[in-house]
């Protein structure tokens, strides 16, 4: 037991999904998963492991924003010794080309977080960047079930409601979308030496107007679902 998982040794696989929504992950344990079981209900944040095509995969719930996923991923890593693990996350769109329930792969993840900013010093500022490997089997399983992918930088911000981020300058210089947890999990499975990857699918567009709701957001996407356990279970 770790301070806010309460899974035994043994009882979280060393491949792990990542939705920040609690109901999400309980969601992929009932749908995708053989045979889940939950390990986690402190703070309701369910954590469960299960099989998916016979591998054993866990899915845990990282609440919002990087303070919370960077207490989830931590404990995985320096507690649990996870190897690989995938953040299932709802974004904003800002490309234009990006249009509702569209996947994206974050190669990379700007971040305006001071936890990024302040881990090196102020001459270094470290660039969140993903698994090549995951990155590249993620890509291959969206074409294989024909659903568009883009891949490319995100923007993981720290406050949802911000007036002052400047979104424009952003999607001008190619960040596709806008989420808040992915820059930490690149951190930490770069300290850890542990492969991560964010998917997300567009939940809504900051320019083109358009939004899911919260039951969709839910339980509605699960292409981006199959494309991650098709991706981690390799
Ligand atoms: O759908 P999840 O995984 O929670 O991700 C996105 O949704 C939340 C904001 O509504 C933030 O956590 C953001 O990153
Ligand atoms: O962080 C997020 C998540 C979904 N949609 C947004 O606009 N921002």
């Amino acid at each position: 037991m770790s301070t806010h998982i309460a899974a035994k040794k043994g009882e979280i696989a060393d491949r792990v999904l990542l939705p920040g929504d609690p109901l999400r992950a309980k969601f992929i344990a009932e749908n995708f998963l053989m045979d889940a079981k939950r390990y986690n209900d402190i703070r309701n944040m369910y954590g469960y492991t299960g099989k998916y095509q016979g591998v054993p995969v866990s899915v845990q719930a990282t609440g919002m924003g990087i303070p919370s996923i960077g207490i989830y991923v931590h404990e995985l890593l320096a507690e649990y010794q996870v190897k690989k693990l995938i953040r299932v996350g709802t974004a904003g769109g800002l490309a234009p080309q990006l249009k509702l329930r569209d996947i994206v792969l974050a190669q990379a993840a700007s971040t305006d977080s001071s936890v990024i900013h302040n881990i090196f010093g102020p001459s270094i500022s470290f660039a969140p960047t993903a698994d090549f490997d995951l990155l590249r089997q993620a890509y291959q399983a969206a074409q294989n079930i024909e659903h568009a992918a883009y891949v490319g930088n995100v923007i993981g911000q720290d406050r949802f409601y911000d007036a002052q981020i400047n979104f424009k300058q952003l999607a001008a210089y190619g960040v596709l979308a806008a989420e808040m947890e992915t820059p930490i999990l690149y951190l930490l499975a770069a300290q850890y030496q542990a492969q991560a990857l964010g998917i997300f699918t567009i939940s809504n567009h900051i320019f083109n107007g358009g939004e899911t709701t919260a039951q969709e957001r839910q339980e509605t996407f699960g292409e981006m679902i199959t494309v991650a356990l098709e991706t981690i279970i390799k």
